[in-house]
C-alpha cells in the first residue's frame, strides 16, 4: 500500500482537478479506505475486549474520546478524529523515522572517525555492560549532533497550500498556491554552513556547554535549520521523533559494530524524493555484537 509523490497535473492546473488525469485521487483515496478499514478494525476489536483491555495508546485515546462525549466537548468528538490520530502516529511514527536511521548508518559507515567518537561516547555514557536506555539521552551530546547533521543533509519538508492570500520576501502567494520550502537548499546554502556538503556533526556542538545552538523546533532567529519545519504547522511529533531518533540509532551503534557486507561496492549517496528524501540503493550492512554479553538482550 503506496502512493508514489509524483508530481500531479491537478495542482498546477486547478481547472483540470476534477478530471483526476493521472489516477492519483482515486489511488489516494483507495489508500485512505483501506486505512480507515485497518484502523475501524482495530477499534472494533479492541472495544469488544471488556475489561481484558490493554492501558496502551489506543486506550488512552479511547478514554479521552469518551470523556469528550460525555462532556460534550468537541476536543476528541468523533472516531474520525481518532482514526485521524492513529494515522499521524502510524504513518509519521515509523517509515521517515526508519529512513533517517538509514542515512545516519550509512553517513557513520563511510566516516569513521564520527564513528569512533560515537562509540567512545557510548562507552562512556552507557558502558559495556548496559543497554542504552531513556536516561542516558540526554548525556550522548555528540550522538544528538550526529542526528540532527543526518537532518540537516537528508530531510525536505512537504509542499503546503496556502488557505489565504499573503506576501513573502516581496512576493505575493495568492490564496490555493502550492507552496514549498526547500530546507534541502537551505541545509546545504553556503551562506549559512562551513563546507555544508561535509558531514560534520561538531558544527552542532557548541563550545559553550550551557547554549545548544539549533535544536529540531525550529527555534532559530533565521530558519537556518527547519528539518521539521517551525512554528504552527511545525511536525507534531517532532520531539517524540528527535528521542526516537536519538534512542534507535544510539542501541544500534551501542549494541551492535556494523560493517559492509564482504565485497561490497561503496556506499551509494545517491537519493530521490518520494515523500522524504530516501537512498536510491538501500544500505546493506551486517552486525555483529558489539555488548559484553548477549544475555543483555534477554
Ligand atoms: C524522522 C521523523 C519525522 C520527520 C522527518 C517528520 C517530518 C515532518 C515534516 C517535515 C512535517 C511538515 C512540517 C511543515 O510543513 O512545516 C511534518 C508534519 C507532521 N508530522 Fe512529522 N515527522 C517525523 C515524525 C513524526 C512523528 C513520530 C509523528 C507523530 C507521532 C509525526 C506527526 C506529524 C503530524 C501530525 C504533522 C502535521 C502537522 C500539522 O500540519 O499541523 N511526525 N512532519
Amino acid at each position: 500500500m503506496e502512493i508514489n509523490s509524483r508530481p500531479n497535473v491537478s495542482d498546477m492546473f486547478p481547472l483540470l482537478a476534477r478530471f483526476d488525469l493521472q489516477g492519483i485521487l482515486k489511488e489516494a483515496t483507495a489508500v485512505a479506505q483501506r486505512l480507515d478499514w485497518v484502523f475501524s478494525s482495530v477499534i472494533e476489536r479492541r472495544l469488544g475486549e471488556g475489561e481484558k483491555r490493554l492501558k496502551d495508546m489506543l486506550q488512552i485515546l479511547l478514554e479521552i474520546r469518551e470523556d469528550s462525549e460525555n462532556a460534550g466537548s468537541s476536543s476528541l468528538a468523533s472516531m474520525t478524529h481518532l482514526k485521524a490520530i492513529l494515522q499521524d502516529i502510524a504513518t509519521g511514527g515509523t517509515e521517515n523515522i526508519s529512513n533517517v536511521i538509514e542515512w545516519a548508518l550509512s553517513e557513520l559507515l563511510m566516516n569513521d572517525r564520527v564513528m569512533k567518537n560515537v562509540k567512545r561516547e557510548l562507552d562512556e555514557i552507557v558502558g559495556l555492560d548496559s543497554l542504552v536506555e531513556d536516561h542516558h539521552l540526554k548525556n550522548l551530546n555528540y550522538l544528538e549532533a550526529v542526528v540532527k547533521e543526518t537532518c540537516r543533509l537528508h530531510l525536505n519538508l512537504f509542499p503546503r497550500l496556502s488557505t489565504a492570500p499573503s506576501t513573502l520576501g516581496g512576493y505575493a502567494i495568492p490564496k490555493g498556491s502550492m507552496v514549498i520550502i526547500n530546507a534541502w537548499a537551505i541545509h546545504r546554502d553556503p551562506q549559512f554552513w562551513d563546507e555544508p556538503s561535509e558531514f560534520r556533526p561538531e558544527r552542532f556542538l557548541n563550545k559553550d556547554d550551557d547554549k545548544r545552538p539549533f535544536d529540531l523546533m525550529g527555534n532559530n532567529s533565521n530558519f537556518q535549520f527547519i528539518p521539521f519545519g517551525s512554528g504552527q504547522r511545525i511536525c507534531a511529533g517532532a520531539n517524540l521523533a528527535g528521542k526516537l531518533l536519538r534512542y534507535v540509532l544510539a542501541s544500534l551503534l551501542h549494541s551492535f559494530d556494523w560493517k559492509q557486507p564482504d565485497g561490497a561496492e561503496k556506499i551509494e549517496f545517491s537519493d530521490y524524493y518520494k515523500i522524504f528524501i530516501k537512498k536510491k540503493k538501500p544500505l546493506m550492512a551486517v552486525p555483529t555484537l558489539r555488548l559484553s554479553s548477549q544475555d543483555l538482550f534477554a
